[in-house]
């Protein structure tokens, strides 16, 4: 379990990056925080692993404050997965996976097996293990970055913005996968988007947070949509509009679901 105590962060130019937040991220579920842009996402994931150190409050990973753990030694015991995979260019994909187990000690011989059966785990084919980053897909290099995130055996793996640089087919395709790794895995997984929509795809909890860094809610899915808890929240989620309501409609006899927007949703089971 991850728990955020009455934790602000100030940088040093009197930017505010997050405020007071308290929250608990409970273990083997998905925790996204969604946002716009500059709401202080990325600053709480980072306090997480000592990337940043906020300015009061605490962080506790199964109860004890990270601010107690040597930084280098928690970051490389956690996930951490970014936008643009951030792969190290000049080195082969299987090395990219195995750097970090490597600087923990790991064997050789150990920590390349792993990394080829890692390949397997998020969906890519062992050929591609001598190649380098440049010579993949961008939804490729991202199934490496996971691939990479996942290399030390984490409990808690870091998602920031992971799937953001891709196209929405493969982007579509990288989300069901987190899905299906995440049935499999049961890490404690946390999660930044700006997409409302990935939010609630992959969230077991969704943190709303507001321009300023405040926690605006914290809740499931259904919670959040049956209860926004301002106009804020409502307007973000697309509650207010109707954006996500869901209307029956008679085709040719069938009971057809479209939404908002008139898309159709399904038909209705008789
Ligand atoms: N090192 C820094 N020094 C000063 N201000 C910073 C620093 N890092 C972030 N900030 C500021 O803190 C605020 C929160 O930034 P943060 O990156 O956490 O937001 P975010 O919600 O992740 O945004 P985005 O979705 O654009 O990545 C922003 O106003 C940002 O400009």
């Amino acid at each position: 379990m991850i728990e955020f105590r009455s934790v602000s962060k100030r940088f040093r130019d009197g930017t505010l990056a997050v405020a007071d937040v308290d929250i608990v991220i409970p273990p083997h579920t998905t925790t996204v925080l969604v946002g716009s842009s500059g709401s202080g996402k990325t600053t709480l994931l980072r306090m997480i692993n000592r990337m940043v150190d906020p300015t009061s409050g605490q962080v506790l990973i199964d109860g004890t404050d990270v601010a107690t753990r040597e930084p280098v030694a928690l970051r490389r015991s956690i996930g951490y997965v970014m936008q643009n995979s951030g792969l190290l260019p000049h080195r082969k994909v299987i090395d990219n996976i195995a750097t970090v187990p490597l600087l923990r000690g790991v064997r050789k011989r150990e920590a390349y097996d792993h990394a080829r059966e890692l390949l397997d785990t998020v969906g890519l084919d062992r050929s591609l293990a001598d190649r380098y980053p440049s010579q993949l897909s961008g939804g490729q290099q991202q199934r490496v970055g996971v691939a990479r995130g996942l290399a030390v055996d984490p409990n808690i793996l870091l998602m920031d913005e992971p799937f953001g640089a891709v196209d929405p087919i493969v982007r579509a395709e990288l989300q069901q996968e987190l899905l299906r790794l995440q049935g499999e895995l049961g890490k404690t997984v946390v999660f930044v988007t700006h997409d409302i929509d990935e939010a609630f795809l992959l969230g077991d909890q969704v943190v709303i947070m507001q321009h300023g860094g405040k926690i605006l809610q914290a809740a499931s899915p259904t919670e959040i949509l049956a209860n926004p808890a301002d106009e804020f929240v409502a307007e973000f989620v697309g509650a207010d509009r109707g954006k996500r309501a869901l209307h029956i409609t008679d085709v040719g006899g069938r009971r057809v679901v479209v939404d908002g927007d008139g898309r159709a949703a399904g038909v209705l089971a008789s």
